[in-house]
């Protein structure tokens, strides 16, 4: 399975569970409209009769209709042979839990959970709040920030969150050209929107309650993830802030002594010029220019010794569903931003 590859006319059959949610909206709707894949099944809880998607996300009737039906584990007998890639925008667990059954039945498993993110196990207790109950696949997934990654996808492909996707495009090339100082501490501040809690109720993420704050201080379960990434420690802090959808990350380092505008410059031209979903920009990223779209934009500044990047995404693309797509694209021979760009030709 994870050696085939696709063409407009062979589609790959794929599934989203967690379809009723914000990203796995998003990515049933690229799934829709990409050429590559068909958009064979949508799934929500078990808990909620089956509706066509539309009904959840009105704006779609007559473009994305397809039955959004309720899950459980025993339909993956039946899906054995019917499915190739199954997304799962789900709660961690939900996904850990589900994704052995899919793996045994040959389906690629894409997860925009955090559940087979970080490699040490030994950290889920403490960032995730539960005890990884399949640490031996945490070994088998792949960390798919494309940008970076240099070997194929395999059947498990762990999907980065929105932060660390942020901060990690923005700090990484620096990172890797060795331009930071030893001994350099990354310090991030980042304010995400607030569909980056999910689409289910709860008072803090409702819309009288949400002004601008801090939340997760050093605990946030990002935090691994980005130092996992990044190779280092890092201060991370998450804000919410009364919008949406979006982030926008900050970060702050300190260059190796000498280090002029030329090589950081170079440093962000070698690592993207060749990216389509990143764009350089000579202005301050905004929100509202990513919102809705599959891009980063970063842009940096320098004084000296210090630098500070700011990087600007749609955390439900491309620090979620797009960056899914992006990523089953590529390993499936697809071109990378297929279904990305609604109404594009591809
Ligand atoms: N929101 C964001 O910005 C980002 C989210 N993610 C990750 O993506 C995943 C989904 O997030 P998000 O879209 O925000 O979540 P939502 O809360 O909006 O949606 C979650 C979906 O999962 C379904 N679901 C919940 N429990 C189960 C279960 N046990 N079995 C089957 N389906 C279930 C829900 O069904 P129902 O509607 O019926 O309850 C719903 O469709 C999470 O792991 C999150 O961490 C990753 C990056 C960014
Ligand atoms: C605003 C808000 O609540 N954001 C979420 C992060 C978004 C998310 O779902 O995290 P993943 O990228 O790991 O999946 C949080 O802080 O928990």
């Amino acid at each position: 399975m994870s050696t085939q590859s696709t063409s407009s006319t062979t589609k790959l059959r794929s599934a989203v569970l967690g379809a009723a949610g914000y990203s796995g909206a998003e990515l049933a709707v690229m799934l829709a409209r990409n050429p590559y894949f068909e958009l064979s099944y949508a799934f929500a809880s078990a808990g909620r009769a089956a509706e066509p998607f539309s009904n959840l996300y009105p704006r779609y009737q007559g473009v994305v209709d397809i039955q959004v039906q309720p899950w459980t584990d025993d339909l993956v007998e039946d899906l054995a042979d019917k499915l190739d890639v199954a997304f799962l925008a789900l709660p961690h667990e939900a996904s850990e839990a589900v994704t052995p059954l899919l793996l045994a039945k040959g389906i690629a498993v894409f997860d925009l959970s955090g559940a087979f993110r970080l490699k040490d196990p030994a950290l889920y207790p403490k960032y995730y709040g539960y005890e990884h109950q399949h640490p031996e696949l945490l070994d088998q997934a792949v960390y798919s920030l494309m940008e970076w990654l240099d070997k194929p996808l395999p059947q498990l492909v762990s999907v980065p969150g929105c932060y660390p996707t942020a901060c990690s495009l923005a700090l990484l090339p620096l990172l890797k050209a060795g331009l930071v100082a030893d001994g350099c501490i990354p310090v991030i501040n980042a304010t995400s929107g607030v569909s980056g809690a999910g689409r289910k109720a709860a008072l803090n993420t409702s819309f009288c309650e949400v002004g601008l704050n801090a939340y997760g201080f050093f605990q946030h379960r990002h935090r691994p993830e980005i130092e996992q990434n990044l190779g280092r420690k890092v201060v991370f802090t998450p804000h919410l802030g009364n919008f949406k959808r979006g982030i926008l990350a900050t970060s702050v380092v300190t260059l190796k002594s000498g280090v002029n505008a030329e090589q950081v410059a170079a440093a962000f031209q070698q690592a993207y010029a060749a990216k389509p979903l990143v764009r350089l920009v000579n202005h301050s990223p905004n929100v509202a220019d990513v919102a809705g779209t599959p891009f980063c934009d970063i842009h940096w500044q320098q004084d000296g010794e210090q630098l500070v990047i700011v990087s600007a995404i749609d955390n439900l693309l491309k620090g979620a569903a797009a960056q899914a797509m992006q990523a089953a694209n590529i390993k499936f021979g697809a071109p990378e931003t297929a279904g990305l760009f609604a109404g594009a030709a591809e």
